[in-house]
This record gives C-alpha cells, structure tokens and sequence, in this order.
C-alpha cells in the first residue's frame, strides 16, 4: 500500500519508541497495518512477537483484515491484534497462578456488578441510584488510577469519599473471594502484577517484543502502565493518537499521557502526518474549524487534495419522528440516485437512545441496518418474546417459537408435558400447536400439564381467528391476555426495569398498528407481512459474522472512532444532546467538540446534520436550540436547509405525502434507468 514520506519514516523507524501525533483520517492506523507487515518482512520479527493494541473490537477486526489484506493470512499467524481489555485477559488466563487466582474464573458485566454494589452498600447507600452511580465511577476511577482500597481510603478527602473507599473494599474482598473479576479488574491485575513480578515481566517482554498502539490518546493511567510494563527498557513501540480526539475522559483517559511519552522516554521519536486521505477539502476544513476552538497542547495541521467537495446539508426537522423519516427518506433517494452500497451509509448519534426512531424507519422501508455497539431493539429478549408469539399467531407450524411461548410468562407446561407432546406430535406428523388439541393426548398426558397447554392453545387459537379480520384489537388482547405486564415485574431486576421493557412492548404494538393501517410513507400491510419484516429483521440481528453485509451503519459517535463512511448523517445536531446536557453542566464542552470533531471527520464525501425544532423529552415537549457547534461551523460551506413553516396537521399531512409522491417517482425513475 502507498505511504506519503512521512508515513513511510514512520513504518520504517523501528530502533526506539516512535509517537504519531497527527490529525483526523492522516494515516495513523495505516502506519500502524504497514508497520507490522514491514517489522515481519523487513525486520525479521516472528509475528507471534508483535501485538497491536486498538480500542474497540470493530477496530481489532478491520486491524485484523487489513493485515491479512497485505500480508496473508499464514504470515500474520500469530499476531496479536486485540482491544487493552482482551490483551488483559489473555495474561490472566496465562499467567493466573502469579496472580493467584483459581483457573476458572468468572467476568462481571456492569450489569452484574451494579447489582453486587447495591446488595453490599444496601445499609449506607439504601439503593439511591445517584449514589450507586457514583460509588460505581468512584471505583472505577480508583481502578483505573491504580490505586487499592487501601491507597484509595488514604486519598479519599470527604466523608462521602471515605464511605466510599470502604465500600471498594468490601467489593473487592468479595471479588476475590469468588473469584471474579470486573471490566476494570482486567487492566489493573496484570498491571499490578507486572509491576511487582519480575520473572512475570520478563516472560512478556519477551513474548511481545513489539507493541503498537492505536487511538493512544484514549488511554488511562492503568493503560499506560500496562504499556510502560510490556515495552520495558528496551522500548520498542510505536503509538498513534490525536488529542482531538480524545473523548473518553470519562473512563479516565488522559490526553497528557502524551506527554508523560515523551517524559518517559527521552529517545521518544515524534513524527506527525499532515496530509488527510479521508474527506473531501470542505469536509476537513468544517472539522478544523470547528476543533480550533479548543485549546491545543499540540500544533497540527491537517490538508486535503480530494477536492473541495459538495456544502454540508443542515436539515431541520419538525421533532424526532420527521427527523427519522427526513434521513431515511434521503438516504433511499441517494442510495438509488447515486448507485451507492447501503454499507455506504452512517447515521452517527450523541446518545443509544437516538437510534430508536431511525431503526424504525429503516425497518420500516426494508432497508438493512446494522447497530454496532448498542443493542438493537429487536435484540431485547421483551421483543424477541412478542415476536415469537406473533410468529404462533400467524403459523401455527413454527414449533421452535411455540417452544418459547408456550412457558413465558410461566404456565405449569413443564419439561416432562412438552417432552410427551413432542413425541405424540412426531409420531403423527404435526405441529405441537395442532397436536395439543387432540383428543387422545390424554392417554399420555394427564392433569395439570395437560389442561395448562390446552388452555394455552386453546386461547391462542381464538386470538388467530380474531386476527384473520382484526389484527389490531388481536395483538391487542394477545398482549393484554398472556399477562407479560406481571411477568415482567416478577422477572426484571427492578420495577424500573420491568416497566422499560413493557415501553418496548407498547413501541413494537405502536409499529405494528402503524404498519397494518398504514401511513404516510407506506402502503398498509397484513399481519403475516408484518411479523415477517419483524422476524427478518431479528434474524440479521442474531447474524454475527455480518461485517461484509450490505448494511446501513447505525452508532454512538463514541463507537464511530477510527472508522469513515462516504456519506455521514450527524443527527440531533441541538444544545442537550451535542453538547450534552450532562457536558454543559459541567462546563465540559471541550469534550463534547472533540467528539462533534469525531463525528465529522468520519465523512468522506458528503455530510448532512440534522435537528428538531421539537423534542420529546421526559414526557414533556421541549424546543431546543440548534447546537452551539453548528453556528461555529463556516457558514458559508453550509446549506441550510431553507424553514418552512408547516403548522396545520393537514397542511403536513399534504407536505408529506407529495413528498413521498415526490420521492416514489424519483425511485421510479431511477429504476427505469436500470437502478
Ligand atoms: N498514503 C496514502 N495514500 C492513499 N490513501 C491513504 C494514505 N494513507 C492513508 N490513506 C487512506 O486514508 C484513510 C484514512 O486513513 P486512516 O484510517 O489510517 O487514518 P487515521 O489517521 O487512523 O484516522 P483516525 O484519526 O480517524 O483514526 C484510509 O482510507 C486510508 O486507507
Ligand atoms: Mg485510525
């Protein structure tokens, strides 16, 4: 692959430590895939000896096919191309009697650990969740810092600081007690122990003689440390990073670890990339404007000569509903216009919970999607559940989704009833639904179980007539009949739970009614219609190997780091959400630029942000302010989109049918052209 001077400097110098401090879509990480092909080929470094260190698993894999792409998959055999967190674990595993720890031992998920804080702190605490939040970031800073309980109780300064270094004792007794570690846990183990373990260190040091590092501005003191301690005397590393694009203080990253490099290592080589391979000249020029108005530890300049390129789109929605359908509605006429790939596509958001109405859409017009990072609404087991009940409701035949209804919520239909049901059904060739009506399963099935499934599908069969001329009010009782409310409040971990779950079943009844009357946009569609499309869409969900997909890319702009799309949409562009609210009250907002800075250096040829004259937000309507970053943005490489001013629900209703009109004759069109 070609490398600039620069670049090629950077590969090429392999005697001491190297940094790469250079601006956004430079080269960074094609430094860092060159160099591991040239310190194999050239350098006759053994690739099992290498280890590239990246932040996201998304980024280890496009690493990983990079490398493959250049040298092979035989050659790069070996190699280590993983995320801190993986590269942590991987010495656990190897090194769990140094550490002594068993050798099974157990991963808590935030999830799992939140729920240990709560039972632990229950008579300080009394389970406010302001205070276990920040007893949990308490924590975890402390962890990240490096610090013990010990050393964390002789830092704390206020009485909450102090209760709160009592409570990280007593969680981390409990962690080694059972042989459990947290996400942090798996940094700051095998940084401890290399600290303090010289025959663990030589043993890694010598295993990996060359580290590299992308997206270092990112990294946290324990990080670092773990760098500090691979690397040893001998230095041989290369770290790439942008302090522009630091945005995750709030895990503890440190810029400075920059430079505490160059302290560290005085023989430090600095070697910064000027030329932007990525986005087209306005793009770059919007990027560093934008970003100029934070302070700068380091000069950069950044240029690009991929021409000056189309006006950033600004288009103002109504409220979040038409901002959806907006985007949606322009990618498909794009998609056709241009004969572009959908893959093509990201829809970048300041918060997960942006993504909602954007899957809907998408969902709804057939596009594939793909939502890296946060779960997918069609991924929570609420949903999954309806769904397989709609697959029941609409065939009969599918025994695999009748097996997950038929005991959620639980009915007494135990293992035994359906184990004899399925031999009877075998026997006779049908389906469980069919056969639990026939009258000689009672020769095999007595009591309870029995009278449970046949009340069950007795009432499931009702629902199915009920459906065939009202789906609505079908769905409806079905809801209301299979009393998911009450299991969902017994099975949730707190009634806040449980009613966040029932929001989402209430959202997917809302699609649903929407789907079969029909609106604006779409034709209406039969109930079998609808549970396909919702099933279809549930199965890409569960595809995992679906990186080569021709999908939409849907994701937080703290998942979009290090990656680039040809056409981006930065939505909810308004002051609360970019900046967030949380940011401004902090008077953080230097943070929140980096990451608007992010989101738009991923675009390469064409950027389009969008924002809602109204909001719903906590149950209130609110009207934000455009975002403070888009008035800093050149105006004159801005197209704003020109106001209407649509009151009228008819008037709208008008507008937003010629417009669909509008955009089904420009589809038309293109696919007369062969589109
Ligand atoms: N010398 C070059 N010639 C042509 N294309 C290049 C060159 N160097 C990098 N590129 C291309 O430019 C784009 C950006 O490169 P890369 O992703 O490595 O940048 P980066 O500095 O890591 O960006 P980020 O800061 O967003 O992580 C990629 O598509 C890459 O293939
Ligand atoms: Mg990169």
């Amino acid at each position: 692959m070609r490398l600039n001077p620069s670049q090629q400097h950077a590969v090429e110098f392999v005697t001491g430590p190297c940094l790469v401090l250079a601006g956004a879509g430079s080269g960074k990480t094609r430094v860092i895939t060159n160099k591991i092909a040239h310190l194999i080929r050239a350098c006759g470094y053994q690739a099992r000896h290498i280890a590239a260190v990246t932040f996201t698993n998304k980024a280890a894999r496009e690493m990983r096919e990079r490398v493959a792409q250049t040298l092979g998959r035989q050659e790069a055999r070996g190699l280590t191309i993983a995320t801190f967190h993986t590269l942590g674990l991987e010495i656990i595993k190897r090194e769990y009697k140094a550490l002594g720890m068993k050798a099974k031992f157990s991963l808590f998920d935030e999830h799992d650990q939140q729920a240990l804080l709560k039972d632990l702190t229950e008579q300080w605490l009394e389970g406010d969740k302001d205070l276990l939040k920040q007893l949990t970031s308490a924590i975890g800073n402390w962890k990240n810092d490096l610090l013990d309980p010990a050393q964390a109780q002789a830092v704390a300064r206020t009485e909450r600081d102090k209760l709160f270094a009592h409570c990280y004792e007593l969680y981390d007794t409990h962690l080694r007690a059972c042989n459990v570690l947290d996400f942090d846990d798996l940094i700051l183990r095998p940084t401890l122990l290399l600290q303090r373990d010289a025959d663990a260190r030589e043993r890694w040091q010598n295993r990996l003689r060359y580290l590299l590092v992308d997206e270092y501005q990112d990294t946290n003191t324990s990080q670092y440390e773990l760098v500090r301690m691979l690397v040893g005397g001998r230095a041989r590393f290369t770290v790439v990073g942008d302090d522009d694009q630091s945005i995750y203080s709030w895990r503890g990253a440190r810029p400075q670890n920059l430079e505490l490099l160059q302290r560290d290592f005085p023989q430090l080589q600095v070697i910064k990339l000027e030329q932007n391979y990525r986005s087209t000249e306005r793009i770059l020029k919007a990027a560093n404007i934008l970003i100029a108005n934070n302070p700068h530890l380091f000069e950069k300049k950044l240029f690009s000569q991929l021409g000056y390129g189309e006006a950033l789109k600004v288009v103002t929605a109504n409220n979040e509903d038409h901002e959806a359908e907006r985007v949606v509605g322009e990618l498909i006429a794009h998609h056709f216009i241009r004969k572009t790939r959908y893959r093509d596509y990201a829809i970048l958001y300041r918060g997960n919970h942006q993504s909602r109405l954007f899957e809907k859409m998408l969902m709804q017009n057939r596009i594939p999607y793909k939502i890296s990072g946060g779960t997918s609404f069609f991924s929570r087991p609420e949903i999954k559940d309806l769904l397989c009940y709609l697959r029941v409701l609409t065939n009969q035949d599918d025994d695999s989704a009748f097996l997950r209804v038929v005991n959620t919520p639980r009915r007494e239909i135990g293992p035994a009833t359906l184990q004899k049901l399925g031999e009877w059904a075998t026997a006779r060739n049908k389906s469980l639904f069919d056969a639990s009506f026939d009258l000689g399963l009672s020769q095999t099935l007595t009591g309870r179980g029995l009278e449970s499934l046949q009340r069950f599908t007795h009432w499931m069969a009702g629902i199915a007539r009920l459906a065939e001329s009202e789906p609505v009010p079908a769905v409806r009782d079905l809801i209301h009949g299979m009393e998911y409310e009450s299991w969902l409040h017994e099975t949730s971990p707190s009634p806040k739970a449980a009613e966040m779950r029932m929001k989402n079943v209430d959202q997917l009844f809302s699609w649903m009614t929407e789907m079969l009357e029909g609106s604006d946009l779409n034709e209406p569609m039969t109930l079998d219609q609808v549970v396909t499309r919702f099933t279809l869409r549930e199965m890409m969900e569960r595809g995992e190997n679906d990186e080569d997909l021709d999908q939409v890319q849907l994701m937080t702009l703290h998942a979009s780091k290090g990656l680039e799309f040809p056409y981006v949409f930065l939505v909810g562009m308004e002051e609360g959400l970019l900046p967030h609210q949380s940011s401004i009250d902090e008077n953080n907002i230097d943070e929140e630029r980096r990451l608007a800075y992010v989101g738009i250096t991923r675009a390469q040829k064409e950027l389009t942000f969008t924002l809602c004259r109204e909001r719903r937000q906590y149950g209130e309507t609110i009207r934000p302010e455009p975002s403070r970053f888009l008035l800093e943005l050149p105006q004159d490489d801005l197209a704003w989109e020109s106001v209407r001013k649509v009151v009228s629900p008819e008037a709208r209703m008008a507008h937003g049918q010629s417009r669909v009109a509008g955009l089904r004759e420009q589809l038309a069109k293109a696919k007369d052209r062969g589109g």
